[in-house]
């Protein structure tokens, strides 16, 4: 009733003089049900997307919700997001926050410094050669699968196996970050995920009524109790495995040898005493951020890439030139550096940017200037990932797979609009793992397979949770000479 009196108080009297910005539905300025709607049905970028750009005409601000503005400008990514910004993470990261605050749900920015100052050298660059061996026994393992699955002869000759990509793509993130988290383990990991991102986009946009929400409909409706089911046996075997590799933490630890120990020791090796609740919540957020996303990003390339033969090819000759044997899998130091491969995936991270989600912040409590707009403190704002990646402006053939644009110094410029890992103090961390993980998948699939799919007539689903998760992809595969 309260969060009603408000959103009423917000429409009416219009404190924050919200009213002078254009609404992106009838009713956007009075509640929020509409965008819970969308969100609901898993289409809310596209339904952004449509707002923003018209026709009739492109509209750079949006109401979307009571105290929610959508800044559809380039100047507003920067303000938002950019280094210096003034934004806060918004209430969002509140409601879903746990007993202890993790690297991507805390809002204060001192404690925010703390956590990344902690994690920075283990997610450096320099760092990434010591994951090498790991990325390179999970890789045999998957293409040890691969390629049972080229050998196996159905019964019927016209028939070829298939295999799900994005399955397998995001297993092998899976066993990937669990080796850098230090743990490993067995759960129904997409399972628990999606469900529970999928009830966190939808209920967040009622912040008063998020917890109540949560709790009726997990008494009422099954398939949201399973969510929560899964959800938590999934938090409880991580808890079991950060209390083992508590317990297996040795004076002579390497302390970056995983995530874990740059979390129990500093660099002079001395214990940080984090309490048990900080390490389970890091440990958590780096298991979520850290595999589902690149599982998405990995199916969603290698689908550009089959409905872009051109593409395919180019990206062939220039693995062929890299790895000359068909049978070796690269390391990451032998694929880092091919600028058509890394020109795949930001293209494809563009057109279907694994988080669509518009990543809340609010204004601080005195306001702040946004676009060339002053805005009231405490308003959420965002930036529309989908629209900005697919802005005519900006791109000039927004809806074309075209890994060319990447390339060179137009290429660098147009990385200031690429928001698929956000950007700022606020960016991912997790950036430059997800590029080593995706480079040896990619290089090595490519290189070592032919690769098309099951039906040709066959569009991938999506479906908008925090992540925008991807369905099932059928491939066939055979091995390349
Ligand atoms: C294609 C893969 C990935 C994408 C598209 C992606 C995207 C993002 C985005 C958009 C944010 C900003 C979130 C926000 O503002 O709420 C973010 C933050 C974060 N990501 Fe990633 N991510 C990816 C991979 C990873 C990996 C591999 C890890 C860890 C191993 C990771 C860990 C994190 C963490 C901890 C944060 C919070 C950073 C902070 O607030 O300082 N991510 N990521």
């Amino acid at each position: 009733m309260e969060a009603l009196e408000k959103d009423l108080h917000y429409y009416f009297y219009d404190p924050k003089q919200l009213r002078r910005f254009p609404n992106a539905h009838p009713f956007s300025g009075i509640t929020n049900l509409w965008f819970v709607y969308e969100a609901f049905l898993g289409r809310r970028y596209l339904t952004l997307q449509k707002k923003h750009q018209g026709p009739p005409a492109a509209k750079p601000v949006l109401r979307v919700g009571p105290n929610h503005l959508s800044f559809y400008s380039r100047e507003a990514i920067k303000d938002i997001h950019g280094h210096g910004t003034l934004m806060e993470k918004g209430v969002h990261y509140d409601l879903l926050a746990g007993t202890h605050r993790h690297l991507a749900d805390v809002v204060d920015r001192g404690e925010h410094t703390r956590k990344r100052k902690m994690l920075a050298a283990t997610f450096s660059q320099g760092s990434l050669s010591k994951y090498d061996d790991l990325v390179g026994q999970k890789m045999l393992e998957f293409t040890g699968q691969m390629d049972r699955y080229c050998q196996s002869e159905p019964l019927d000759p016209t028939l070829r196996p298939v295999v799900d990509y994005r399955r397998w793509a995001i297993l092998y993130t899976q066993e990937v970050i669990a080796g850098i988290d230090g743990s490993t383990y067995q759960a129904r990991y997409r399972d628990s995920i999606e469900g529970s991102m999928h009830r966190d986009c939808v209920f967040s946009a009622f912040p008063t009524w998020y917890h109540g929400l949560v709790t009726v409909t997990c008494e009422l409706i099954p398939q949201y109790r399973g969510y929560a089911r899964r959800a938590k046996a999934f938090g409880d075997i991580v808890r079991h495995q950060v209390r083992r590799r508590i317990a297996q933490c040795t004076d002579e630890e390497d302390p970056h040898s995983d995530l874990m120990s740059a979390l129990l020791r500093d660099r002079k090796n001395e214990s940080l005493n984090l309490e048990f609740g900080e390490l389970f919540a890091e440990a958590n957020v780096i298991l979520n951020a850290g595999s589902h996303s690149t599982g998405i990003a990995m199916t969603n390339t290698i689908n550009s890439l089959l409905h872009c033969p051109r593409a395919m090819r180019i990206l062939q000759e220039e693995l062929d030139v890299a790895i000359p044997d068909p049978n070796d899998i690269p390391s990451f130091e032998d694929v880092k550096l091919l600028p058509y491969l890394r020109a795949c995936f930001d293209e494809s991270m563009r057109m279907n940017a694994p988080s669509q989600f518009s990543l809340p912040r609010k204004t601080p409590p005195a306001g702040a200037r946004i676009a060339g707009h002053w805005i009231a403190g405490d308003t959420q704002v965002t930036t529309p990932t989908h629209a900005i990646h697919m802005d005519k402006e900006i791109w000039g053939d927004p809806d074309i797979y075209r890994p060319e644009r990447w390339l060179g110094d137009d290429g660098k410029r147009l990385q200031e609009f690429f928001l698929a890992f956000s950007k700022g103090p606020r960016g991912c961390i997790g950036r430059n793992i997800t590029y080593m993980e995706q480079s040896v998948m990619l290089a090595t699939m490519v290189r070592r397979y032919n690769i098309s799919l099951a039906d040709p007539k066959f569009e991938v689903s999506r479906y908008e949770t925090v992540s925008t998760i991807v369905d099932a992809l059928p491939l066939n595969f055979s091995r390349r000479g």
